[in-house]
């Protein structure tokens, strides 16, 4: 089980890579749960990071707007991101979501094949309204993404796990694989829920609130990152 942070800016990002994050992944929650942070903030995160670790960044909570989404796609890889995030977020039916992600992947793997996309859907999507995260897998397969992820909508302190059962993620997670993806499971995560993510299985964990401290707010501090790490080792 991979770890992934989110760090807001540089600082923090050298927090989550010498605190022993697998991937680093910039993102800007002012914008929303997977707010795109600026094209120079990904270039300052990939110059300290300095190769420890890959580079993830997100573009945005999306709307139907492919056109606009595989633009910023290509931004975000060619600010040095290795991993690009998109989140589904008002997209309701199937066919938005393979275009949009079509068109995303084709901007990223055109510009570097070696480069991943990431279709984040949201646990709590009843609540968005948005499209559910059991039908991605397949559809983020046919457009040749990489990673297929939860992550919650409304930053709000509810967790995934108050949307999604362990069941319910388990088979997220085994969809997922059978469509040859790797899966990642985030969206307010705390300690505790360690012992029934390693039961899921997911290839990733995606948090910033657990190693905040509890408040996605305030800074992400190293001694969480290294206990979290160890905590995922063992
Ligand atoms: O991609 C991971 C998210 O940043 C998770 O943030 P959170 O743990 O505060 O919900």
């Amino acid at each position: 089980m991979k770890l992934l942070v989110s760090p807001i800016d540089r600082e923090e990002a050298i927090i989550a890579s010498i605190g022993g994050a697998d991937i680093v992944d910039v993102k800007n929650p002012k914008e929303g749960s997977l707010g795109a942070n600026f094209p120079w903030v990904i270039r300052e995160v990939k110059a300290v990071v300095n190769g420890r670790q890959p580079i993830s960044a997100t573009i945005g909570d999306f709307n139907y707007k492919p056109g606009t989404a595989a633009l910023a796609a290509l931004g975000a890889a060619a600010a040095g991101a290795d991993y690009i995030k998109v989140g589904l977020f008002d997209i309701q039916t199937e066919e938005q979501a393979l275009e949009l992600l079509t068109k995303i992947t084709r901007a990223v793997k055109d510009y570097d094949p070696s480069k991943k996309v990431v279709a984040s859907g949201y646990s709590d999507y009843k609540r968005i309204n948005s499209i559910s995260p059991f039908l991605l897998p397949a559809i983020a397969a046919e457009a040749g993404a990489d990673v297929v992820m939860v992550d919650t909508g409304i930053k709000d302190g509810k967790s995934t796990f108050e949307f999604m059962d362990e069941k319910e993620l388990k088979e997220f997670t085994d969809l997922a694989h059978r469509y040859g993806l790797e899966n990642a499971i985030a969206g307010s995560l705390k300690f505790e829920d360690l012992p029934v993510l390693e039961k899921i299985g997911p290839d990733i964990i995606g948090v910033r609130g657990m190693v905040c401290g509890g408040d996605r707010r305030t800074a992400i501090r190293q001694e969480l990152v290294e206990k979290l790490v160890a905590e995922c080792q063992a």
